[in-house]
């Protein structure tokens, strides 16, 4: 067995399962959600997933740190939700029981769920062994109906060394460009819902997601591009998230004539390691927000080893190694290697002309 591979496999593995409960969630008109306390949307869903890939990862790796998105106090003041959740985790497994077993089955009980749930909690850092986990990435895209990501990853001494995402509304086909239908009503499952992985140094794969075990992969790599002003770029849908029109003003210095594609969530990231688009800009539209690892771990191993260039807006390494957030950058750009610098280039030129 090559290095990492039982944590490739768990990772798999524990996406693919959290994934059935989160596409129940998101085919139901109600989907539980409240509001946290930055004023944010968190569902049944993401509380379900994060209970359900904690579970898989202690099962397996009971000395590693988990940085978790989300946490338990709203349950744990909140029966009618918390029991709503439970009733969604305690009859959620893969149909393979294999595939099952190997994530150590079923979660105990009520409160075992909770405390699961609050293994999240880790502070991150430099040192050890730490997975970042977004159970439901893009939760505003959730709920509108659009693309949402399932994402976990490893980062060993501060490096992003293992990713997973699982994408449950982009096309299985990957021969399509991506264009702006991608970003919104996904409610037809007909051939959609792909699961993306890398492990540093051993390139990136995908696979059409299953509800068992894991079916088989290629290998994936970004699109060449010679002709820069033919790239797709991706950027989010909210325009509280990433700056739209810094955006739209890098693509026109560059040449860009095609319209952004607008998508929610690390599914852009996974977009252009596959191919479907080129570029993903997110420029900072606030001074004070910091990133969080979860939101960005696993797609940058991905993107990498798709044969991309992923950096912050000023040309900086992304750096996983400082805790929960990546307080020392401010934005992200991603690029295949060969048109990077140009891109580059020009983010900074707009950024330092405002
Ligand atoms: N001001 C902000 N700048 C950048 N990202 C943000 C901001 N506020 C929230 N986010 C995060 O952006 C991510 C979604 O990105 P996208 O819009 O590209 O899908 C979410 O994880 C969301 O975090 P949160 O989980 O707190 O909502
Ligand atoms: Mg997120
Ligand atoms: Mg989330
Ligand atoms: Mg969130």
């Amino acid at each position: 067995m090559s290095t990492y591979s039982h944590e490739l496999q768990v990772a798999q593995l524990a996406v693919q399962r959290a994934i059935i409960l989160t596409k129940r969630v998101f085919h139901e008109k109600a989907k539980g959600t409240v509001s946290k306390s930055d004023a944010s949307p968190v569902t049944i869903g993401d509380f379900g997933a994060q209970a359900l890939i904690i579970a898989a990862l202690k099962h397996n790796f009971p000395q590693d740190e988990i940085v978790g998105e989300e946490d338990a106090d709203d349950l744990r003041s909140n029966a009618a939700l918390r029991d709503q959740i439970w009733d969604l985790v305690k009859d959620t497994s893969l149909a393979d029981s294999k595939a099952e077993q190997t994530l150590g089955g079923p979660i105990k009980s009520v409160e075992a769920m909770l405390d699961t749930i609050d293994l999240g909690n880790s502070s991150g850092g430099a040192k050890g062994r730490i997975w970042a986990l977004d159970p439901i990435d893009g939760t505003k895209g959730f709920l509108r109906g659009g693309q949402y990501a399932v994402c976990l990853a490893l980062i060993v001494d501060g490096e992003v060394t293992v990713g997973v995402l699982g994408c449950p509304n982009l096309p299985v086909s990957d021969t399509a460009k991506i264009d702006a239908s991608i970003g919104a009503d996904q409610n037809d499952d007909e051939g959609k819902g792909v699961l993306f992985s890398a492990v540093l140094g051993c390139g990136a794969t995908s696979r059409p997601l299953s509800t068992g075990g894991l079916t088989p992969s290629q290998p994936i790599s970004m699109a060449p591009i010679s002709d820069i002003t033919q790239a797709t770029f991706c950027e989010s849908v909210e325009a509280g998230h990433s700056a739209h029109d810094d955006q739209a003003a890098i693509a026109q210095k560059l040449g860009i004539t095609k319209q952004s594609v607008r998508m929610d969530s690390q599914a852009k990231y996974a977009s252009i390691a596959r191919g479907a688009g080129d570029l993903y800009l997110r420029l900072p539209v606030s001074e004070t927000y910091q990133e969080k690892i979860w939101d960005h771990a696993a797609g940058v191993v991905i993107v990498g080893e798709a044969g991309g260039v992923v950096t912050d807006a000023w040309g900086k390494k992304l750096d996983f190694s400082l805790g929960r957030t990546l307080s020392s950058n401010k934005g992200v750009v991603a690029a295949p290697k060969s048109i990077y610098p140009q891109i580059a280039k020009v983010v900074v030129e707009v950024l330092s002309s405002k």
